[in-house]
């Protein structure tokens, strides 16, 4: 096996906006992450790849204080997760925005209701400044204001992520988690979506962390790709970088790109 890449994709002096350092998971037996160093910068698009069970859900539920890891430290915008009093973490949270693969939306509330929900739990908002919030954030995800009184039984896959994206950006958060966005959408819908978020990333100057198994996703929005193989972060590089290890697990997954983007390079040569 050739030397896994780990140095730092991102260009010198962006501080990390998420550093993840010696990380230990432990599932009763069922060690999953076992000295795991990650850092991602400002900007970065970064897809977090690695095998069904690796821990990448996991990682992500760390990143946002879901879960705590058994040894290690879990850094947010420069500071500890856990540092400062409760009105401090929580304003750290506020600044993550999550869609995960079942981010289910409340299903007794209407659109409307399931975008406004964390603007209510601030609870320092009137009522008009939340209807004008919830319209603009449809806008933003490209939804019509008459969607806003839907129920989610009445919304295609599409829709639902949508709505879930518009949710996860109510608070007009710096770091996006995305658990499989296009997991479950037909290839207009997927590609739709990932426009979305790369004009999102560009308008907003989003960092996102994006786990996902579908190569176009990750093709058309990584800007770097972290790979999890056995417990730990074995690479983190350019798609391109990565595509050149010589690593079993990145072997297997980038099978499907690494044999059309010869294919085309065969059809470009003749
Ligand atoms: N709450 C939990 N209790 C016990 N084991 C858990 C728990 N959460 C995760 N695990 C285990 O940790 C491992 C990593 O799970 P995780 O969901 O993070 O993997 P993943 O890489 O996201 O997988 P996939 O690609 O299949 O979604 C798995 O073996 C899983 O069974």
């Amino acid at each position: 096996m050739s030397a896994p890449v780990l140095d730092d994709p991102a260009p010198a002096g962006r501080d990390a906006v998420v550093r993840l350092e010696g990380i230990v998971t432990r599932f009763g037996r069922n060690v999953v992450h076992e000295g795991l160093d990650l850092s991602i910068h400002a900007g970065e698009i970064v897809a977090l790849v690695g095998g069904s069970g690796s821990g990448k859900t996991t990682l992500l539920r760390h990143v946002i204080g879901l879960t705590r890891p058994a040894a290690g430290g879990v850094e947010v915008f420069g500071e500890a997760l856990d540092a400062g009093g409760a009105a401090e973490r929580l304003a750290r949270q506020r600044r993550m925005g999550v869609l995960f693969q079942h981010g289910a939306l409340f299903s007794a509330f209407s659109v409307a209701q399931n975008i406004a929900f964390p603007l209510r739990e601030l609870g320092v908002m009137s009522r008009q400044e939340i209807d004008r919030l919830v319209a603009l954030k449809l806008e933003m995800v490209e939804m019509e204001a008459a969607h806003a009184l839907l129920m989610p039984a009445e919304l295609s896959g599409g829709m639902v992520k949508r709505v879930a994206l518009a949710r996860a950006l109510a608070l007009e958060p710096e770091l996006l988690l995305l658990d499989e966005p296009t997991a479950g959408l037909d290839p207009d819908r997927s590609a739709s979506f990932i426009r979305l978020i790369r004009a999102l990333h560009r308008e907003l100057g989003l960092t996102v962390v994006l786990v996902t198994h579908d190569l176009d996703t990750l093709a058309q929005m990584a800007t770097s790709v972290a790979v999890l193989a056995e417990r730990r972060i074995v690479s983190h590089a350019s798609l391109d970088e990565t595509l050149a290890l010589d690593h079993p697990f990145v072997a297997r997954f980038f099978r499907g790109l690494q044999a059309r983007r010869s294919r085309s390079n065969g059809a470009g040569a003749g």
